[in-house]
C-alpha cells in the first residue's frame, strides 16, 4: 500500500554527516534522502563503516548533521531550542546492542528511571513502570537487577525502558546482535507486537539480514555512506537492483556460483515466489527417478513465498530434459548452466 504523505513520521533531507578528527575529515553520511512512515518497520543495512549508526544518531539529534536536516512529525529539529529538542526526544525511544541498563538498578527502577527524571511522582512512576514491565513479558522479574538477567531480558527491560516516555518511534541500533537465534526471534516477535498494538515507529539499523526479512516492511541500503538503494524488502531482497544490495542480500559479488568442474549436468533453478522448494524436490525424485544432488542453494522466504536462486546436479545420463520440464511445470525457472559426460 502506497503511503500518502500525511503517513511521514520523518524526513532526512539532504543530511551529511562529516566528524573531524586530527586534522582530517571523516565522512559519515552523504546527501541522505529518506522518508518513515508512521506505523512502519522499517530497516536500515550496510557493511561496517557504512554509517548506520551515525544515521540513528542523526535522526534524533544525538549528532548534529554537518549539512541537511531532520523533520520529525513536522518539525525541523535543527531549528528547535535545546528545550524544545529534549521534548521531541522524549518522543524517539533507542535500544541499543549492549542494552546500557543501570547495573546499580533493579528492572523496575531502570524502567522507572526516564519516569523519574521528567518528574512522574514515585508512586505512579512504579505503577506506569510494572505495566511497561508486564508489556514485555517481564513482570516477574521487576525485582531483579541487571547482572541476574538474560541478554533477552535485559533487552525487554531497555524496550520497557525506552517505552516509558510514550514514544511515537523506536530506535533500534543493532538490538538483537548479541542475542542468541531464538532469544532474536523472541525480542523481533516483541517487536513486531509493539508495533502492531501501539502504532509504534521501529527503525532498526542492522547487518544480520534475517532481522530485517522477519520484521521489516521497507529497508534502505546504506554503502559508502550513501542511500544505495531503498525500497520495500521484497523488493530488495529479490531484486536487489545495485551491486551494493546484492553484496548483502547474497553475500557474493557477481555469479556466485562456478560447478565446472562436477560432473553431470547443472541446472539453475530461480524461485520468484511460489510455495517452499522441499515438496517440489521431494515430488521431482518421486517422478522421474533422478537422484538430484544440491550443489547450491541461496533462496529466501518472504510473506511464505520463496525467492532466490538454487543450483542442482544430475548424473551424466539423467533425463535432463524430463527434469527441466516437470520443473517448469511446477512454475519454477530452470536454465542449464553446465553439462560434463
Ligand atoms: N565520533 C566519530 N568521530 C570520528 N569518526 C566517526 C565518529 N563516528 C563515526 N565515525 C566514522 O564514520 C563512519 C561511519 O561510522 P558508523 O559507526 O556510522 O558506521 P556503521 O555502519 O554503524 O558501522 P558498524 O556496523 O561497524 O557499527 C566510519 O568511518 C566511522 O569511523
Amino acid at each position: 500500500m502506497a503511503a500518502s504523505a500525511s503517513d511521514e513520521l520523518i524526513r532526512l533531507y539532504d543530511l551529511s554527516k562529516s566528524f573531524r578528527l586530527k586534522g582530517n575529515t571523516i565522512t559519515a553520511l552523504e546527501n541522505i534522502n529518506l522518508s518513515i512512515h508512521e506505523g512502519e518497520i522499517f530497516g536500515i543495512i550496510g557493511m561496517s563503516g557504512a554509517g548506520k549508526s551515525t544515521l540513528v544518531r542523526c535522526i534524533n539529534f544525538l549528532e548534529r548533521p554537518t549539512a541537511g536536516g531532520v523533520i520529525f512529525d513536522g518539525q525541523d529539529l535543527g531549528t528547535l531550542s535545546p528545550a524544545a529538542l529534549r521534548q521531541v526526544r522524549r518522543q524517539m525511544g533507542m535500544i541499543f546492542q549492549q542494552f546500557n541498563l543501570l547495573m546499580q538498578r533493579t528492572a523496575l527502577q531502570n524502567v522507572c528511571f526516564p519516569l523519574e527524571i521528567a518528574g512522574i511522582s514515585g508512586q505512579e512512576a512504579k505503577k506506569r513502570g510494572l505495566e511497561l514491565l508486564e508489556i514485555v513479558g517481564l513482570s516477574e522479574r521487576a525485582n531483579a537487577y541487571p547482572a541476574q538477567l538474560s541478554g533477552g531480558q535485559k533487552q525487554r527491560v531497555a524496550i520497557a525502558r525506552a517505552l516509558a516516555s510514550d514514544p511515537k518511534v523506536l530506535l533500534c541500533d543493532e538490538a538483537t546482535s548479541a542475542l542468541d537465534p531464538e532469544t532474536t526471534d523472541a525480542i523481533l516477535n516483541l517487536l513486531k507486537d509493539l508495533s502492531k498494538r501501539m502504532g509504534l515507529t521501529v527503525i532498526v539499523i542492522t547487518h544480520e539480514m534475517r532481522v530485517v526479512e522477519e520484521i521489516c516492511s521497507r529497508v534502505a541500503v546504506i554503502a559508502d555512506h550513501q542511500i544505495a538503494e531503498v525500497g520495500t524488502v521484497k523488493e530488495v531482497f529479490t531484486q536487489p537492483k545495485t551491486e551494493a544490495a546484492r553484496r548483502l542480500v547474497y553475500r557474493v559479488e557477481g555469479d556466485p556460483i562456478n560447478f565446472q568442474q562436477t560432473e553431470g549436468t547443472q541446472l539453475r533453478i530461480t524461485f520468484e515466489g511460489g510455495d517452499a522448494f522441499e515438496p517440489i524436490l521431494a515430488e521431482l525424485i518421486l517422478e522421474t527417478r533422478e537422484p538430484v544432488n544440491i550443489l547450491h542453494a541461496d533462496t529466501r522466504t518472504i510473506d511464505g513465498c520463496i525467492y532466490g536462486q538454487m543450483v542442482i546436479q544430475l548424473p551424466p545420463r539423467s533425463d535432463v530434459y524430463r527434469v527441466s520440464e516437470y520443473l517448469r511445470g511446477q512454475g519454477v525457472a530452470v536454465e542449464e548452466v553446465a553439462a560434463h559426460v
